[in-house]
């Protein structure tokens, strides 16, 4: 307990341990957060930083040890305790309804909280006066599903912010953000941090940390491993804390400086091969139907990377759903391997029959089943395999062994290839779905945002393989909205961006200025 003199941190986690069965998710964790302080939560997938945000957010308390708010032991049991003591929480997977309005979904969570009578018009102002504050707008009727994904997070913010919010927790803000975006959820962090709320900043990027955060915690393993004063740190110590000795990787996920765009790319000599699909005069709509992007053509052929930027929200999604046979265009036509958007055979067992992997956007509504074992979910692209099945029955000890193979090689933490897909943290759930969809002899990969929400040594990894699979000839279109990922991968590069498309461009005639200038939408820059 502090004494008189030094005041007690705004919130302090104090022996805090939590375990799933045998799973140590929090090992006698100690982390203070100061007044007006942003701390950064950093570690590698299953480190233990959604347990905390868990914890801290009232969803389940600490199995040992408290949590204390102003020094005194708080004791959560609904996330509404943890919102009348100041914690509001950004969720990485937003928690808005699509199909309400921002206003209607700011009274769902008034109810769910229990704020007894609802005062909409009251809800509003204060809506509008938050968002005033932190120079956000605030369209009380607009539909969630018309917004894009930089502005449903304000809503998220606002949402967060309601009530008298002393400690505002960020769960990976910035995975799904493009650079613009970032930077203003980067003013709205000093901006609350100005005004004496704390933040804590829960990331995998090491640009974040360094961009904003006061002191970096380094969670390993459940544990802390290092609590460091952002000023004066180098990159590699932090990476170094956060794989624990000997297999740091390089320092990838810090961007590159300005300028610093010739990245080596060696394009294969049978570049020019083989044509596997054709896009011709596409239009996409958003979920809200606006059109995203029309008179989208271009061909993607066999041994190269096509990298389909943007922020979200501009009809990527819809793009990668169309190419996996989930949709079709509004108008226009895909043909991949003879089959054609528009005809009936447009279907993602058809595709997937014919060579197509599909790592999807939204893991957790199309990519897993959580309530199946991890064996399981890996038999989901992998049906056929010849090597499964004995006079039609599953051999399990076979499809076991490749599973564990696979969890060691993609360095999944789980307890084996039984475990419930349910139970991992979320990067190691995309973990599994890589090396599912990643397995196997595609000869098309869709890779929406394949290394989202993974740590440095598992990234370094999937962009491994992604370019392995390139060298091998098979085609690649990459969803991605991180442009050291896209200047890293891509052979060939499109934008969308309000509304119409940017590019094919090659990789060698654009720079960071060029694509980020037509990801923010400016069309004046040299195609
Ligand atoms: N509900 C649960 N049931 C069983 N195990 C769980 C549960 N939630 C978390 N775990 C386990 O606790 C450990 C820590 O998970 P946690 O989600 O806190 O990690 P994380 O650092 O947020 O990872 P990521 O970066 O991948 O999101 C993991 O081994 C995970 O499998």
């Amino acid at each position: 307990m502090a004494g008189s003199e030094t005041p007690a941190p705004l919130v302090a986690l104090r022996g805090v341990t939590k375990r799933f069965g045998e799973v140590v998710a929090n090992n006698t964790v100690d982390i203070e957060i100061g007044r007006g302080e942003v701390v950064a939560l950093v570690g590698e997938n299953g480190a233990g930083k959604s347990t905390i945000v868990n914890m801290l957010s009232g969803v389940f308390p600490p199995d040992e040890g408290r949590i204390e708010i102003d020094g005194a032991a708080a004791r959560f049991t609904s996330p509404g305790d943890a919102v009348a003591a100041g914690i509001g929480v950004v969720h990485q997977h937003y928690m808005l309804v699509p199909t309400l309005s921002a206003l209607d979904n700011l009274a769902l969570q008034a109810s769910e909280i229990g704020l007894g009578r609802i005062d909409r018009a009251a809800l509003g102002r204060r809506a509008g006066e938050v968002a005033e504050r932190l120079g956000f707008s605030f369209e009380r009727n607009q539909r969630i599903d018309s917004l894009d994904v930089a502005h449903q997070q304000r809503i998220e913010i606002i949402k967060a912010l309601m009530h008298d919010v002393r400690l505002l927790v960020l769960d990976e803000p910035t995975a799904v953000l493009g650079a613009e975006d970032k930077a203003r959820l980067f003013e709205t962090i000093r901006e609350l941090r100005s005004r004496g709320v704390s933040v804590v900043l829960i990331t995998h990027k090491l640009d974040d940390v360094f961009a904003v955060a006061d002191r970096a915690v380094i969670l390993r393993n459940g544990a802390v491993a290092a609590m460091l004063a952002v000023e004066g740190l180098a990159p590699e110590i932090v990476v170094r804390h956060m794989v624990g000795s000997g297999d740091a990787p390089a320092v990838a996920g810090l961007a590159a400086p300005q300028g610093d765009d010739d990245g080596p790319i060696a394009v294969p000599e049978e570049h020019a091969a083989q044509v596997v699909c054709r896009v011709r005069d596409v239009t996409l709509h958003r979920p809200n139907g606006s059109v995203a992007v029309a008179g989208l053509s271009f061909d993607l052929r066999a041994g190269e990377i096509v990298a389909v930027a943007g922020v979200d929200g501009n009809g990527q999604g819809e793009f990668v759903r169309c190419m996996a046979g989930m949709e079709r265009p509004a108008a226009g036509t895909i043909e991949c391997f003879g089959l054609t958007s528009d005809r009936r055979d447009w279907t993602a067992a058809r595709l997937r029959r014919h060579g197509v992997s599909h790592i999807p956007e939204d893991r957790r509504r199309s990519g897993i089943v959580a309530d199946m074992s991890l064996a399981k979910n890996y038999l989901l692209s992998h049906l056929d395999r010849s090597d499964f099945s004995r006079f039609g029955l599953l051999r399990n000890r076979r499809l076991s062994e490749v599973v564990a193979d696979r969890l060691v090689r993609y360095g999944v933490r789980a307890r084996g290839s039984g475990d419930r897909m349910g139970n991992l943290s979320g990067g190691n759930q995309q973990k599994v779905v890589l090396a599912r969809e990643l397995d196997g002899d595609p000869h098309l990969i869709l890779a929406a945002h394949p290394s989202r929400g993974l740590d440095l040594k598992t990234i370094d990894f999937v962009h491994t393989v992604l370019g392995e699979a390139r060298a091998a000839g098979k085609a690649v279109l990459l969803l991605s909205s991180d442009i050291d990922e896209i200047l890293a991968l891509a052979d060939r590069i499109v934008v969308f961006a309000s509304g119409r498309s940017f590019g094919p461009a090659r990789r060698e005639d654009v720079d960071r200025r060029t694509i980020g200038g037509w990801i923010a939408g400016h069309a004046d820059l040299p195609a």
